[in-house]
């Protein structure tokens, strides 16, 4: 993984329904740091990651990936970035495996049968690689969207709510893989109305107000 990315807010701000949610937000990750996003329901923490992912656009502000606005560089960007959403992202009518070996394909490298099923395994789902995902969990489906993103090389993860549906083990686990993620240059930005504690690494908190 490259070394020295660093992501950056400025000005941000975004409306919904004629309504303005957050104004003026500034704010800079750089690599091997984590931010937390927080705020009441409602308040937009969902609708900053979604602009952050591209799924809506920047109505106000900018966002900016290694020091230009990512919306200038929508293809590399994307690649630079894995999002994990409420939803999981997961194909219900495929099995684990088969998703995870997807995921795998559409970043351009041939599915490693191997490295898949270590991974499985590691993140307490080794014997449901043949299981539809529909027949899982909303925990063990949890389990297995962390698994794809461990394979990600991916330097930006963008998690919202990613300790929903996790019980004691699954969020250490998660816990774990993000510090990894850090210290490997890595950059995360998470929602959570928890405090969560990501190894050593300081959050770094943006408590989003309307
Ligand atoms: N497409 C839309 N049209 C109109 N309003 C919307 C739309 N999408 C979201 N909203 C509103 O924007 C506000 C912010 O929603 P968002 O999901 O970003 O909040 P949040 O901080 O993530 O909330 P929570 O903590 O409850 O998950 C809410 O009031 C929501 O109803």
């Amino acid at each position: 993984m490259k070394s020295g990315s660093i992501l950056a807010f400025t000005d941000l701000g975004c409306s919904k329904g004629g309504r303005q949610l957050f104004k003026g937000v500034h704010c800079t990750v750089p690599a091997g740091r984590w931010l937390h996003v927080a705020g009441a329901n409602g308040i937009g923490k969902t609708s900053l990651l979604r602009m952050l992912c591209g799924l809506s656009p920047i109505e106000s502000g900018d966002i900016l990936w290694n020091g230009q606005s990512i919306r200038m560089q929508r293809g590399s960007f994307q690649r630079d970035l894995s999002y994990l959403g409420h939803l999981n992202g997961l194909q219900e009518s495929m099995t684990v495996q088969e998703n995870l070996a997807f995921a795998t394909a559409l970043r351009g490298h041939a599915p490693d049968v191997k490295a898949v099923a270590a991974t499985l395994a590691r993140f307490g789902v080794g014997g449901r690689g043949g299981q539809l995902v529909r027949h899982l969990s909303q925990g063990q489906k949890r389990r297995v969207a962390l698994a794809r993103l461990s394979l990600s090389p991916a330097r930006l993860w963008v998690l919202d709510e990613p300790f929903v549906a996790m019980d004691d083990s699954g969020i250490s686990m998660l816990s774990d893989l993000i510090a990894g993620h850090l210290a490997q240059g890595g950059i995360t930005v998470l929602t959570s109305h928890q405090r969560v504690d990501i190894g050593q690494v300081p959050a770094q908190i943006l408590e989003l107000r309307a």
